[in-house]
């Protein structure tokens, strides 16, 4: 199991009023996710996990290893990116190329190579557009692209910055199926997220930012059992919550419709 830990950690940009201080955060679920209003510091938390940038006090411990201290190859074989705008990470020639130039960061033996690559293709269903050039490819086929450069690598944990964000339906069921994969593999896997119902349906863990501090660790229904901080951090319960509750006056914790029905099944 991967521990991530961050201690006394802060990091103020220089040209900017905004200030990220978190003082201890511990992250050893599989799958979290990182939520908050727009500016609340989760990009900058994803920046800082990545080794992008540096924290300007405190430090942040990989299975107790600091991250400053790894090699740039050790880092990207530790944690893996996939950014909210995937033309960010696209520049090679055709599909394929992109994910052997990845997996060329950390891999050397081009037969090894070309079979990941060929693998983690077919696993995200790109395999008869491997010879398309990226900047030719939809918005959710872009998206699949960069997350196979990082499956290529295989971190020990994946960032996902908004995951769900310019995926079509198909694609969302298949990256939310493959990182829930990847969580059982052991993998950890945090996302950035706004899609609250998204997130009680797949996540254990929650991390909620809120003016550059971290304002809740918990699981998901311990969140939305507190509506006062809820709204205070300006997020929303999961929508199944919101209907039974209008409707029904009922303002139990309710994650999903299934939860609804499990919770209301007469025996
Ligand atoms: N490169 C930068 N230089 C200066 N200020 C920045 C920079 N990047 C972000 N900020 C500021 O830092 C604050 C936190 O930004 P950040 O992108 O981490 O928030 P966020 O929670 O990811 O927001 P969103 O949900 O909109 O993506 C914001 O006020 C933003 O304007």
């Amino acid at each position: 199991m991967t521990a991530i830990q961050l201690n006394d950690v802060s990091y103020h940009y220089p040209t900017s009023d905004f200030k990220l201080t978190i003082d201890q955060l511990t992250m050893t679920a599989n799958l979290v996710a990182i939520v908050g209003q727009n500016g609340a510091g989760k990009s900058t938390l994803f920046k800082l996990l990545t080794g992008l940038m540096q924290p300007q006090t405190g430090n942040i411990l990989i299975n107790h290893h600091d991250l400053a201290d790894l090699s740039p190859a050790d880092r990207l074989k530790t944690i893996g990116i996939v950014f909210q705008d995937p033309s960010s990470q696209l520049f090679n020639a055709t599909v394929e190329k992109e994910v052997a130039w990845s997996l060329s960061q950390t891999e050397s033996d081009a037969a090894v190579i070309a079979e990941k690559v060929a693998q983690v293709l077919a696993t995200v269903g790109l395999t008869d557009i491997k010879d398309k050039n990226p900047f030719d490819l939809s918005m959710p086929e872009k998206k699949l692209l960069s997350i196979a450069t990082v499956l290529a690598v295989d971190p020990q944990i994946y960032l996902f910055d908004e995951p769900m964000i310019s995926l079509d339906w198909p694609s969302q069921q298949l990256v939310t199926r493959l990182m829930q994969q990847l969580a059982r593999e052991k993998h950890q896997v945090i996302a950035i997220t706004h899609d609250m119902d998204w997130l009680a349906a797949t996540f254990s863990k929650i991390a909620v930012l809120s003016d550059g501090e971290i304002k809740f660790e918990g699981a998901p229904a311990a969140l939305f059992g507190q509506p006062e901080l809820v709204h205070a951090v300006g997020l929303l319960p999961p929508r199944i919550m919101s209907i039974v509750s209008d409707v029904l006056g009922d303002s139990r914790v309710y994650l999903t419709p299934a939860d609804y029905v499990a919770k209301h099944q007469t025996h």
